[in-house]
């Protein structure tokens, strides 16, 4: 037998804890030189906390960290971390439109003259080397907005990779694709490996399966914070990843559907914001109306248009026949409609407030009689939404902040949905969520909906919305595209009319498929 490449960075029994609750614990890893070794787990294994620990944003409680078979010492602090070697990108990197690609890559790392002045022709030659050895072309003057949106959503890619040293590093790809085009995924995985033949390792924590497949050599599985397996990738398949991350088999993921009512509960006509152009919308109550494109197509912006987050430059919106008079968030939640947004810790949930505080807060007012706060019927509400929702931990008196992405996600639905709103807008409900909680999350809206709510669901997930949905519209160019229905919509039907709208080349690249 070959013995295998050696480890850039060796893990050994490390453990991190939160009070008394260990989210990470006795974990056995290497991360050799050439690989690319998946992380996945569900909500809460401990995926982040491992991450934030090589960071060194986190001190582990036991075990030890070594690098290139040197043994460091911990806790490893932030610079620390970054000297050993390892680089992070993070789903949501941003990117300046409006500063060139050099400016982009190499801001706060600038070469400078004696006497101050940047070195623009070392930088640009830099910056051009550095492209090459990712497989990107872009001309390093250009402004990041002329870039094709694939190139774009990879510049940030190019910022993580030029901090790698020679000798190898590890590189943390924190659900990479997530914000990605399909062809922004294939040129993604194309730019990983050639990352792994330069010699470091690369890590990739993701909730999408079929992902996972097609690009790692190896995969380890946490549970719990607990380490329950590591396995060659070409030796296993999906089946057994989901056994593996929940302890049994995944069941079902999508639910039945029930027939949608005939009464409209939200109609909006011509409505017209930055991206979207003269869209109608019709949600009948019970309905579950899927809106969807290519990025950029103007999806992403229709759900905060209809609730007035954003300006509408034209469009009329009535919510039960009765016509809106200025759309805004106050009048649409008086309306009932709820909205839940995809930046959603930040801009649907208060982090320093606890999961009780987060979910009561919308119909705070039930729970008071006489003038006086009743905390045992509040608690008690609570601790069924945090069952219902399949909130872990399920402790009421936890701050939001400190759960896992998809835990918070769970409590922000469970806010919004509890009380049965006329309409609710739901923009990337399922990014980050894993796939037990997935199905948990499907059967919630489904539910809302048997009981006459209309659901619009903003997304680029084609199977989901083909297995849930009653009815897609596909935008093109903020323009209506397509409407998929009954036999007609399929995941493949989606992603077809998806990419006629296309720039040429798009459409040759594989689209992005289910992760579940
Ligand atoms: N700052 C914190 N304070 C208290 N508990 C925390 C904190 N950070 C994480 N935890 C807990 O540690 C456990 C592991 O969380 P972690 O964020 O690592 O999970 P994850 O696998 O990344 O989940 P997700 O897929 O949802 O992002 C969870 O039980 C979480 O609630």
């Amino acid at each position: 037998m070959s013995t295998p490449p050696a480890a850039v960075v060796a893990l050994s029994g490390l453990g991190k804890r939160f009070g008394a609750v260990w989210a990470l614990r006795d974990l056995h890893m290497e991360l050799r030189a050439g690989e690319v070794h998946a992380l996945i787990g569900q909500n809460g294994s401990g995926k982040s906390t491992l991450i934030k620990t090589l960071a060194g944003y986190h001190e582990p409680d036991e075990g030890s960290i070594a690098v290139h078979g040197e043994p460091v010492r911990l806790p490893l602090l932030p610079r620390e971390s970054a000297r050993l070697g390892m680089a992070f990108l993070h789903q949501d990197a941003p990117v300046a439109p409006a500063l060139t690609v050099t400016e982009n890559i190499r801001v706060g790392r600038y070469e400078h003259r004696a006497l101050g002045r940047i070195r623009w022709r070392r930088e640009r030659e830099r910056v051009r080397a550095l492209l090459a050895s990712v497989g990107l072309t872009a001309d390093p003057d250009q402004p990041a907005s002329r870039l094709p949106l694939a190139e774009r959503a990879l510049l940030g890619f190019a910022t993580a990779v030029q901090a790698l040293p020679e000798r190898g590093g590890v590189l943390v790809l924190d659900e990479p694709t997530a914000c990605l085009p399909p062809s922004g995924a294939q040129l993604l995985f194309r730019a990983v490996r050639k990352v792994t033949a330069a010699g470091s390792a690369v890590l990739f924590v993701s909730h999408r399966l079929d992902e996972v497949m097609a690009v790692s050599d190896r995969v380890s599985v946490l549970r719990d914070g607990l380490h329950v397996a590591t396995v060659e990738t070409a030796q296993t398949d999906r089946d057994e990843l989901v056994r593996l991350m929940l302890g049994r088999d995944a069941g079902r993921v999508y639910p039945d559907r029930e027939p949608p009512g005939t009464d409209v509960v939200l109609a909006a006509e011509n409505v017209s914001g930055r991206l979207v152009q003269g869209v109608d919308v019709r949600i009948r109550s019970g309905e579950v109306v899927g809106i969807t494109g290519l990025v950029g197509m103007g999806q992403d912006e229709l759900p905060y248009l209809l609730y007035g987050a954003l300006p509408l430059r034209s469009g009329r919106v009535s919510v039960d026949g009765t016509p809106v008079d200025r759309v805004g968030p106050r009048r649409m939640r008086a309306a009932g409609v709820a909205l839940l947004p995809a930046d959603r810790a930040r801009a649907s949930g208060a982090p320093g407030a606890t999961v009780g505080e987060n979910m009561t807060l919308p119909v705070l007012d039930r729970f008071f009689t006489g003038g006086r706060l009743r905390h045992a019927r509040e608690r008690s509400a609570v601790r069924g939404l945090i069952t219902r929702y399949d909130v872990r931990p399920p402790r009421p008196g936890q701050r939001l902040g400190a759960l896992s992405g998809g835990n918070q996600q769970k409590v922000l639905l469970a806010k919004w949905l509890q009380d049965s709103p006329r309409v609710v807008l739901l923009h990337e409900p399922t990014h980050g969520v894993d796939i037990a909680s997935r199905a948990h999350i499907f059967r919630i809206i489904r539910a809302a909906a048997d009981a006459g709510t209309g659901v619009l669901i903003a997304s680029s997930e084609y199977e989901d919305l083909a297995s849930l949905c009653d009815r897609v519209l596909v935008l093109h160019h903020g323009r209506p595209g397509a409407e998929l229905s009954g036999a007609g919509l399929t995941e493949d039907a989606l992603t077809r009319s998806c990419l006629l709208a296309a720039p040429p080349g798009a459409a040759t690249t594989a689209p992005r498929k289910d992760h579940g």
